[in-house]
């Protein structure tokens, strides 16, 4: 995969959890709000061992009743306010989780619906999807709920070994010698970590697509009895993600133990000097009570940020993985400076020797010097046998891909200069696959027209013979249609499709005759409705069928990626080559008839 080629060998820290940067400065009062909060909890947490202190040394030895309801009285106050600290932290925290997710998640689908074809070669959209669901997730809780406690802990951790060092120098810098021996296998723990999440992500993206694809297909899947073979092999695929999360998981936990052992033992030491300092009487009883919350303070935080670092540097792989489609450069851009198209369009499209494989199979030319010119409102039909590089044709066209050599104009314009949307405005495409969108009739026409009237789409409903079947639906043009269409029937969806088309009003038609076989009347009523279609616009259609031939102006062979005959129906016939032959074997009973009647040759 091209992504992968690009990747630099396992960059080994949290920093893809940059990405996010750029998010956190956009909010920066939901930020600001974040921070005080946090630090105002922290802050709080860390007077209540002086309170300790002074209730020890003094409050039990003075019998002032007085002394003791002031000092009660105040450590209410401050749970009050480290109780809204910790709410108004809660809020914030995981509301910037929630804004960045939403605003990373709108930025990753933009980019991949701008990738080029190519990409989408080579990359699975179940994959894709998972990237957005699964691995968004692992990054908003890190942003959220993760920041917030590793930032509280820092504080916490930070503040009370200032503490420490101001209640007892001599215990503290026992404690600090001990520092480096718990940090620096954290943080190798931690990278292990997170190689392993991201094996854990890449492995549940790959069940997410093959679930994707498997229930986007259950008819199929259940026309050939496929279920258990389906299931099977969801089923591995969802065991290897719970391996790669399990493997992860308990390099967590190896995390978890020995930073716990560490921490805690290194304090335990530290307090054992304490006590035999309080038993020589150099050390009060209240200032190593003092010391020993600020020591638990401090190791608590500790582990509790080893455990974070496991979070995060999990959730840096989930971020690894968005950010590798988030540079993802299309292939297909608009031209710094491009060339303005000319107006009013004409509709002539032109191949001048044009050669060209697809990415994904670089050593097999689809194209090789392919040339012809559809003049303005020629209707041009292209045949072929299967695999001559006729669909590719229209993917060119589009500008899905560049040619490798040779050049491609439209209006005169070569496709490469213009913007890739002022080129599409001017083609229409029905494919020979209709796609229908879960959505209602309306929106499915007015596709590529999201503004037009309710009067425009049901115009182009009628020019499309559809208008009557749509009227017929529950809610008319309101009607739900269905993943995929799944409501409509194969005549009904090229119908829509067909509608979108005229809709659009483009000065180039490209259309893929469909190739499944319509019953007569679907048949007659898409043929109107492409002949409607056709009027007055350049169309270049890949054809199935005798009547459109008849129909073209011009027909184009294609064999191997280039053209090798070219003329009318009747003249091709006559030349006796690849047309007749494929005309025979390809088109309906009413060819035969008229190849019957042909005076030229034909082979068996
Ligand atoms: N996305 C792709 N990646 C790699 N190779 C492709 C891709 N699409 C098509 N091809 C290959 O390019 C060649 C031309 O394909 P194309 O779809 O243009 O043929 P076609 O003439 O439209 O065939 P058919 O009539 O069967 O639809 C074929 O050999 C095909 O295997």
């Amino acid at each position: 995969m091209p992504r992968q080629e690009k990747q630099t060998p396992a960059r080994r820290s949290i920093r893809p959890l940059a990405t996010v940067l750029p998010y956190l400065s956009r909010y920066r009062g939901l930020a600001i709000g974040a921070a005080v909060s946090l630090t105002i909890a922290a802050a709080t947490t860390l007077t209540l061992p002086l309170a300790v202190r002074r209730m020890i040394d003094h409050g039990f030895s003075n019998s002032d009743s007085g002394f003791i309801n002031t000092y009660f009285s105040m450590l209410m106050v401050l749970a009050v306010v480290l109780a809204l600290a910790s709410a108004a932290r809660y809020y914030f925290v995981i509301s910037l989780g929630e804004r960045i997710v939403a605003d990373l998640r709108r930025d990753v689908f933009a980019r991949v619906m701008q990738l080029s074809a190519s990409f989408f070669d080579v990359n699975q959209s179940g994959e894709i999807v998972s990237r957005l669901t699964a691995d968004a997730t692992q990054i908003k809780s890190a942003v959220g709920a993760t920041a917030s406690v590793a930032l509280r802990n820092l504080i916490l951790c930070l503040g009370a070994m200032g503490m420490m060092v101001y209640t007892s120098p001599k215990l503290s810098s026992l404690v600090l010698a001990a520092i480096p021996l718990i940090v620096f296998p954290l943080v190798g723990f931690g990278r292990s970590v997170r190689r392993r999440s991201r094996e854990a992500q890449d492995m549940l993206a790959a069940a997410s697509a093959y679930a994707g694809e498997a229930i986007a297909a259950t008819r199929t899947v259940q026309a050939f009895n496929g279920e258990e073979s389906a299931r099977s092999r969801y089923g591995n695929a969802v065991e290897a993600a719970y391996r790669a999360a399990r493997a992860a998981t308990r390099a967590r936990s190896v995390l978890t133990a020995f930073a716990i052992t560490m921490v805690f033992g290194s304090v335990v030491a530290v307090l054992w000097f304490g006590a035999r300092d309080v038993l020589a009487g150099s050390l009060s009883a209240g200032t190593l009570g003092q010391f020993l919350l600020y020591s638990v303070f401090a190791a608590g935080s500790l582990g509790a940020l080893s455990e974070v670092w496991g979070e995060l540097s999990q959730a840096a792989g989930a971020a690894e993985r968005l950010n590798e489609l988030l540079n993802e450069v299309p292939e297909i851009e608009a031209p710094e400076h491009p060339v303005v198209m000319p107006v009013p369009a004409t509709g002539a499209v032109e191949f001048e020797n044009v050669h060209f494989a697809y990415p994904a199979r670089p050593d097999y030319k689809s194209l090789r010097g392919l040339s012809f010119a559809v003049r303005p409102g020629e209707t041009v039909a292209i045949v072929g046998p299967s695999g001559a590089g006729k669909s590719t044709v229209f993917s060119m066209l589009l500008r899905y891909y560049d040619p490798a050599k040779g050049t491609i104009r439209v209006d005169g314009t070569d496709v490469r200069a213009v913007d890739p949307e002022e080129l599409r405005e001017r083609l229409a495409i029905v494919p020979q696959d209709v796609t229908i969108f879960a959505t209602s009739v309306h929106d499915n026409i007015a596709f590529g027209v999201p503004d037009a009237s309710r009067e425009a789409v049901r115009a182009a409903a009628v020019a499309a013979q559809a208008d009557e079947f749509i009227g017929r639906l529950d809610r008319g043009y309101d009607t739900l249609v269905g993943e995929r269409g799944v409501t409509l029937s194969g005549g009904q969806r090229q119908r829509i499709a067909i509608a979108r088309a005229i809709l659009k009003n483009a000065p180039i038609l490209l259309l893929d005759e469909a190739t499944s076989a319509l019953d007569a009347e679907s048949e007659t009523l898409v043929q109107k409705a492409l002949d409607v279609l056709m009027q007055e616009r350049t169309t270049l259609v890949i054809a199935h069928r005798l009547a459109t031939v008849l129909k073209a102006d011009r027909i184009l062979v294609m064999e191997h990626g280039r053209i090798v005959e070219e003329g009318t129906h009747e003249s091709l016939i006559r030349q006796g080559g690849l047309y007749a032959k494929l005309a025979r074997l390809q088109f309906d009973h009413g060819a035969e008839a008229l190849f019957v009647a042909s005076p030229a040759p034909i082979s068996p």
